[in-house]
């Protein structure tokens, strides 16, 4: 797998692409018309309230479970197909393992069950730099060094694309910088393609260059962070009547929090944030965040960095970048952030999918 994935960036592969996308569970949708694409080599951040359908896209992807509408491709192909299921390493929450096996007898058997691709080495190195006793039961283990023990498995397989549900969940902080740590440093030796569901999201940033943002089933938020984080700004300022005042309320506002006087608002962009008696800054990818889930009714935003590609391109061999009408999908050159915060003022923001009406909420 290394060697496509790492090359996975440079061609702009995909990774996963999502189109009309939906699991039922009886009458009731988890997850409904998920569109999106994942170029190859990222880590991508999943979020979402509980219940918003994280799992249920993490097990669509991993083929553990089928649509009951859309299609998802994982390097092109169906989930399920055993080339895939060999590319594809699923840690679901809370890190099953044998209870009675020790560490080393669990390694053990994962080499046993992996003949051929089992990467000792990479194992070895992820608990032992993680401080995993090898002689404990995996029963006996704390979370953090069970989530741990996880990764080991999964990246000694070698995974083109781990998909990882909630495995910072319970750890303390110096388990979570850790467990994190490590999974960038492996991620990034084998050019792993990681999807990663978290609700912490304070430790997100600098950690993920990719996002999916659910609610409610569906997508609020996809594409590379600094393109989601450049199509808005944080403005804060005075309260000088009931309403924000008029500059600010011309773009798509997503979220105000007020405190005495003062109001502090993330806005979807509509070109420049005019000057007043306010500061504007771009918000951080926790005000983001935060904005997004205070605010379900937001309209969602699919970044051009995520949209999926035509299917006559799929068809194009080499798959090369620069895909007609299509340029932000194509990865960055040297040096460049198509459409991030490097960009045109607005860039983003005038050029994104729009999925609702784009009517600004306060406005
Ligand atoms: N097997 C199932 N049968 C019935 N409903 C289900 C099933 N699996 C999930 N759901 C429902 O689908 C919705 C999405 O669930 P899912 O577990 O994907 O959400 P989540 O975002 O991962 O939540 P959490 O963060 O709490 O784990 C929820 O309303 C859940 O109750």
């Amino acid at each position: 797998m290394a060697t496509d994935q790492v090359t996975g960036r440079a061609s702009g592969r995909t990774a996963v692409e999502a189109i009309g996308l939906g699991r039922r569970h009886r009458l009731r949708w988890a997850l409904r018309d998920c569109t999106f694409r994942l170029p190859a080599g990222r880590i991508c951040a999943l979020v979402g309230p509980g219940g918003a359908g994280k799992s249920t896209l993490l097990s669509l992807v991993s083929g553990l479970t089928r649509p009951s509408e859309g299609t998802v491709r994982v390097g092109g192909a169906a989930p399920a197909t055993a080339a895939n299921r060999a590319r594809t390493a699923h840690l679901t929450q809370g890190t099953p393992l044998y209870p009675r096996l020790t560490v080393a007898e669990t390694l053990r058997l994962g080499r046993a069950l992996n003949p051929g691709r089992w990467n000792a080495r990479c194992a070895e190195r992820i608990v032992r730099e993680g401080r995993v006793p090898l002689g404990v039961r995996a029963g006996a283990l704390s979370g953090g060094q069970r989530t741990l023990l996880g990764l080991a498995l999964a990246f000694a397989t070698s995974p083109e694309l781990l998909l990882l549900d909630e495995p910072l969940a319970g750890l303390d902080p110096i388990a979570r910088h850790r467990t994190t740590a490590l999974l960038l440093a492996q991620a990034a030796e084998l050019g792993t393609t990681v999807v990663l569901s978290s609700d912490l999201l304070a430790e997100l940033d600098g950690v993920c260059d990719y996002l999916l943002v659910l609610g409610g089933g569906r997508i609020r938020l996809a594409g590379e962070v600094d393109d989601l984080i450049g199509a808005h700004a944080l403005v804060m300022g005075e309260h000088r009547g009931a309403a924000l005042p008029g500059a600010i309320a011309a773009h798509t506002v997503i979220d105000t929090q007020t405190s005495g006087r003062r109001f502090t608002t993330v806005v979807r962009r509509l070109g420049t944030v005019a000057a007043g008696p306010w500061e504007t800054a771009e918000p951080s990818l926790e005000e983001l965040l935060l904005a997004y889930l205070r605010a379900p009714d937001a309209p969602a935003l699919i970044a051009p960095s995520a949209e999926p590609v035509p299917a006559r391109w799929h068809r194009r061999p080499g798959n090369k970048p620069g895909i007609p009408g299509m340029p932000r999908n194509g990865p960055p050159g040297p040096g460049s952030r198509p459409g991030g915060r490097d960009g045109p003022p607005g860039g983003a923001a005038g050029t994104a999918h729009d999925h609702h009406s784009g009517k600004g909420a306060a406005a």
